[in-house]
């Protein structure tokens, strides 16, 4: 049980409903990003962070700990496993809404160390939406699907417009990043 409030998600949400085109369950989800920290292939010491649809309304991601990802020696920094399911609920907003969303709010309870070398896994899913907010929660487990938890999470997604990314980000890395994904004949009015 988690210690936060518990009024989650508030009162004036609705169940979220997935996107038509949201990818089955069982699509491996790859990384959204080459330069993300949490999923991106071409950071080394990133997250590294893989992911799949498990149902219409929970995703699933790995994430290993390594030594670059560490605060007390041997013990995983409490603010990386904090971007590891940012990671993990943003792709579940982004994949199972197919919407543009940023993290407005995020909420973590750690419940047990993570060592170095343990794998959490992390199942999240869609509590709920309201207007432009989505609420999403996750466990963590440790090293199987059914190990012990170690972080639980929440978080609040607002969606924005993808002029948020263009007037704030870098323009030019998400024009080559649209056109990317348009030649591979994907979408990219979600998060670029
Ligand atoms: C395939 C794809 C894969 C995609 C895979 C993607 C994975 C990426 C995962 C990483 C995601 C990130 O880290 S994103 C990066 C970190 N986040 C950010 O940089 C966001 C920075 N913040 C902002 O830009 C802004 O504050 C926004 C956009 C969140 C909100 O600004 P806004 O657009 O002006 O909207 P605003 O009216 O303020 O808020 C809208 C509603 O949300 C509520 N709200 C806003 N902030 C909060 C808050 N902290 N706590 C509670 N509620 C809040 C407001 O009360 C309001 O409710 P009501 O009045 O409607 O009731």
């Amino acid at each position: 049980m988690s210690k936060a409030a518990e009024n989650w998600p508030p009162e004036d949400t609705e169940p979220a409903t997935p996107h038509p085109d949201a990818p089955p369950s069982g699509t491996e989800l790859g990384e959204h990003y080459s330069q993300c920290f949490g999923c991106g292939d071409d950071v080394e010491s990133g997250l590294h962070i893989r992911s799949m649809i498990a149902s219409d309304m929970t995703v699933v991601s790995k994430f290993t700990v390594g030594k670059d990802h560490q605060g007390a020696p041997g013990l995983a920094h409490g603010g990386l496993l904090a971007c590891a399911f940012d990671e993990a609920l943003g792709s579940t907003v982004g994949n199972l809404l197919r919407r543009p969303a940023v993290t407005a709010r995020l909420e973590t309870d750690f419940v047990r160390p993570v060592p170095v070398g343990s794998t959490l896994h992390i199942a999240a899913k869609l509590d709920g939406v309201s207007r432009r907010k989505t609420y999403v929660s996750a466990e963590g487990r440790l090293d199987a699907e059914d190990g012990p938890v170690a972080v639980r999470a929440r978080g609040l997604f607002v969606t924005v417009g993808v002029e948020h990314f263009t007037k704030h980000g870098d323009a030019d890395a998400i024009s080559q990043f649209r056109d990317v994904r348009q030649a591979a004949g994907q979408d990219w009015d979600i998060n670029p």
